[in-house]
């Protein structure tokens, strides 16, 4: 049987990773999951998180999975599929990767027959989608766009931003189902099959004019690209197709330190007052003095845990990094 494929995209720190472990738990544990992280950097912390949680995982770094990749994406793929076997593949993107690109790839004769996109799903962050919006419009539109779910992310912790998030996300996408609750009160499937649920629970439709969501009226969503151009079976020239390495910068630290979290909190308020560029992410896993710790952060909100996985490593997305004052802040090799 064909195996089936869930793409789960989403702009920096909406929340794939943390979606992708709920999936694990409630939906697939009891089938073989593959795992393909494509982490913008030179080395996945997604996928070390990932990892411990015991299922097989695929990493795909140094760049995002666009036109000029694709090629090797689907070349993994393939073997991935010949390999494994698996029953379901979950894919997560950059978050500054196009969910177009990720479709047009596992729409390739080679991969047709091996595996079935089943889901196109998105994550989308109440507090920053604006933002995202209004300054990474080419990537953010892009997931939104090519999505058949899209689940809002922070919505406990935002409320008042849910309903503007619901706007824009519709305004994008009149087809998708929009899941609006908090996640704990979102059974899997909702998420994976959200036709089957639909107006079961009622609540993922609310927003926008009636019902608009892709299940009423057999709607084909056309596969459309930022620049307009139509894609042809999910197909572009890759002509006009900006890589995210055009944009973003990203710097990658190994440390052999070992951090109070005091210490990590002060170093990362200094980094947002001082440095020079825009971070829009960081995440690691780096040695405290309360054993291993997965570092978060995402401008104003800042996330220290305790990390089953171990490591050393500290990696930032954004605009214009300088990399020296960043290995310097946080006692890089
Ligand atoms: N409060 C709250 N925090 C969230 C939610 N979703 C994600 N987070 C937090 O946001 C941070 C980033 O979450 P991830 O799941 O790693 O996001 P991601 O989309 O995989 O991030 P990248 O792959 O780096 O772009 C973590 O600290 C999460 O705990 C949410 O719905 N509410």
């Amino acid at each position: 049987m064909a195996a089936e494929i869930y793409v789960i995209s989403g702009f920096l720190g909406a929340g794939k990773t943390t979606l992708i472990q709920k999936l694990l738990k409630e939906a697939f544990r009891n089938e073989k999951v593959v795992l393909i992280e494509n982490d913008f950097g030179e080395i996945s912390v997604d996928a070390a998180l990932l990892k411990s949680s015991g299922v097989e995982v695929k990493e795909i770094n140094a760049g995002c999975i666009c036109c000029s990749l694709s090629g090797d994406f689907v070349k993994a793929l393939k073997e991935l599929l010949d390999r494994f076997r698996p029953d379901k593949i979950m894919i997560e993107p950059s978050g500054v990767g196009k969910l177009s690109d990720i479709i047009k790839a596992c729409s390739d004769p080679r991969i047709k027959p091996l595996a079935t996109v089943k889901g196109k799903i998105t994550v989308a962050d109440v507090k920053r989608c604006q933002m995202y919006l209004d300054n990474f419009g080419e990537f953010f539109e892009d997931q939104i766009k090519h999505a058949d779910v899209v689940l809002l992310s922070r919505t406990e912790r935002f409320p008042d931003k849910v309903d503007s998030a619901s706007k824009l996300v519709r305004e994008l996408n009149p087809h998708a189902a929009i899941i609006a609750k908090a996640w704990s009160r979102i059974p899997a499937a909702e998420i994976l099959h959200p036709e089957q649920e639909h107006h079961g629970q009622g609540e993922h439709s609310r927003y926008g004019q009636g019902c608009s969501c892709r299940h009423h009226g057999a709607q084909v969503h056309e596969e459309h690209c930022p620049s307009g151009h139509h894609h042809h079976e999910g197909h572009c020239d890759g002509k006009h197709n900006h890589g995210a390495e055009d944009i973003f910068d990203t710097v990658t630290i190994r440390t052999k330190g070992i951090f109070s979290i005091e210490d990590l909190q002060a170093r990362i308020a200094k980094m947002e007052q001082g440095a020079k560029g825009t971070i829009l992410r960081a995440k690691g896993i780096l040695r405290s003095t309360r054993g291993c710790v997965n570092l978060q952060y995402l401008p104003g909100e800042l996330k220290i845990t305790k990390s089953a996985a171990s490591g050393d490593m500290l990696c930032f997305i954004g605009r214009n990094l300088n990399q020296q004052e960043l290995v310097s802040l946080f006692g890089g090799e």
